[in-house]
C-alpha cells in the first residue's frame, strides 16, 4: 500500500520568512511542522558578536549587524538597530515572491476546537485570493470555503482586487501601547474571531509587525520599517509607519489589505516601562501622522511602488518635518532605503505593483 504522499506546502520555494531576534530560536521547535518546509531569514539585532543558535534542520541564513553593514555600506544607516524594525532587511536581501515575518515570542495557537493553527498556511490563502477594499462584504471573507458575497454586491466588483498584506492576530498578550499595558497588566485576549476582512480602501489601520505575510513583488519596497531603537527619538512605531505608508499605497495602486485570521499566541508581554519610553513621543505625534496620511494624495503618474514611496518621502519633508526634525531624517531614509532595494532588486520596477 503506497504511503500517503503528503502535500507540497504552498508556496514552498516562492516564501521566505523573515525573524528579528535578540534571543536563541527554540520557538522554531513548536513552528517546525509548518516551517520546516521554508527557507529563513534571521536578521539579528543587537551585538553581532553573540552567537544566535537555531535548531538543526532548518535551512536559513542569517545576518547580523556586521553582514547588514557589509553588504549596504553607508546605506545601512537606514536600517534599525535595537528594535525589531531591523526585521526589514530580510524582506530586502529575500529574493522571493512572499515574505512572512513572526517574531521570535510567537507560538503555535489553538483554534477553539484545539486544533493547532498553521498561520502560514492561512496567510498564503488570504494573500492568493482577492482583496474586495471598494465595497465592504458583510459575510465578510466572500472567497472563503462555505461564504460568498451577500446580496446587493455589486456584480461589478466581485472579482476584487491582488492582496498585498495578510495582517495576522495574537491570542494571550494583546499587541497594546504602553499606557494601555500599565493599566491592563493583566489582560489577555481569549477572543478567537473566525474572521477574515479587507480593510477597505481610504481606511488607516495600526499593522503588527508580528504576524504579518506580504507580497514582496506588489508592495515589498513599501514595506520600511523606518528609524527606530539606538540613536532615535522613537522606538515600537516601525510596523505602524510602514502600515501608513504601505496602505496609501496600497489604496493608490489599488491593491488590497486583509487582516483577521490567523492568530498566533504571543507569550511575552514587553515591559511596559521600557515601552513608554520608546513609544511616547508617537502617541502624540500619531495625532499629526494620522491626518497627514489621511490627506495624503499620490499623483497619477506614480504607477510603481518605488514612485509612490519617493513621492511619500518628499510629502514626509514638506508636511511633518515641521512637526519633528525627526521626519526630515525619516525622510531622507525613506529614499535611502529605496536606493539600497534597487541596488539589491534592480529588477522591480514593476509598474503599478504587479
Ligand atoms: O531590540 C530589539 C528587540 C526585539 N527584537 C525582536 O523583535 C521581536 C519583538 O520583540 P518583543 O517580542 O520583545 O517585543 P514586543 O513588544 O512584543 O514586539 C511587538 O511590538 C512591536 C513594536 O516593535 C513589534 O512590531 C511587535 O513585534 C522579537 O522577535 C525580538 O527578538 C529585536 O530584533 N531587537
Ligand atoms: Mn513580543
Amino acid at each position: 500500500m503506497a504511503s500517503p504522499v503528503t502535500p507540497t506546502p504552498l508556496l514552498k520555494d516562492e516564501l521566505d520568512i523573515v525573524i528579528p531576534t535578540i534571543r536563541n530560536l527554540d520557538f522554531l521547535e513548536m513552528w517546525r511542522p509548518f516551517f520546516q518546509p521554508y527557507h529563513l531569514i534571521i536578521v539579528q539585532d543587537g551585538d553581532p558578536s553573540k552567537v544566535i543558535k537555531v535548531p538543526q534542520g532548518f535551512d536559513y541564513e542569517l545576518y547580523n549587524r556586521n553582514d547588514i553593514n557589509k553588504i549596504l555600506g553607508p546605506k545601512a544607516s537606514c536600517i534599525s538597530f535595537k528594535d525589531s524594525a531591523c526585521r526589514c532587511f530580510g524582506y530586502m536581501v529575500s529574493k522571493k515572491k512572499y515574505i512572512f515575518t513572526i517574531d521570535d515570542d510567537c507560538f503555535v495557537a489553538k483554534d477553539p476546537s484545539g486544533e493547532d493553527i498553521n498561520a502560514l498556511e492561512q496567510h498564503i490563502k488570504n494573500l492568493l485570493s482577492p482583496s474586495t477594499p471598494y465595497f465592504f462584504n458583510t459575510l465578510y471573507d466572500p472567497y472563503r470555503e462555505g461564504a460568498d458575497f451577500v446580496r446587493g454586491y455589486p456584480f461589478s466588483l466581485r472579482e476584487g482586487v491582488p492582496t498585498a498584506v495578510s495582517h495576522g492576530l495574537w491570542l494571550n498578550i494583546p499587541d497594546y501601547d504602553a499606557p494601555t499595558q500599565l493599566v491592563k497588566p493583566r489582560e489577555r485576549n481569549t477572543r478567537f474571531v473566525d474572521a477574515v476582512m479587507t480593510i477597505p480602501r481610504g481606511t488607516l489601520f495600526p499593522m503588527c509587525g508580528m504576524n504579518l505575510a506580504f507580497d514582496r513583488e506588489l508592495i515589498g519596497p513599501a514595506m520600511y520599517f523606518g528609524l527606530m531603537g539606538d540613536g532615535q527619538p522613537i522606538g515600537r512605531y516601525d510596523d505602524m509607519w510602514a502600515g501608513w505608508c504601505m496602505k496609501v499605497i496600497c489604496d493608490h495602486l489599488g491593491l488590497g489589505v486583509k487582516t483577521g485570521l490567523p492568530y498566533i499566541w504571543h507569550s511575552k508581554a514587553s515591559n511596559p516601562f521600557v515601552n513608554l519610553k520608546k513609544e511616547y513621543k508617537g502617541i502624540y505625534w500619531q495625532e499629526e501622522l494620522i491626518p497627514f496620511f489621511q490627506t495624503t494624495s499620490l499623483p497619477k503618474e506614480c504607477t510603481t511602488v518605488q514612485s509612490c514611496y519617493k513621492e511619500l518621502s518628499k510629502q514626509v519633508k514638506a508636511k511633518l518635518g515641521k512637526v519633528d526634525d525627526y521626519f526630515n531624517k525619516l525622510a531622507d531614509a525613506m529614499l535611502t532605503w529605496i536606493e539600497a532595494w534597487d541596488e539589491l532588486n534592480p529588477s522591480t520596477q514593476l509598474q503599478n505593483g504587479k
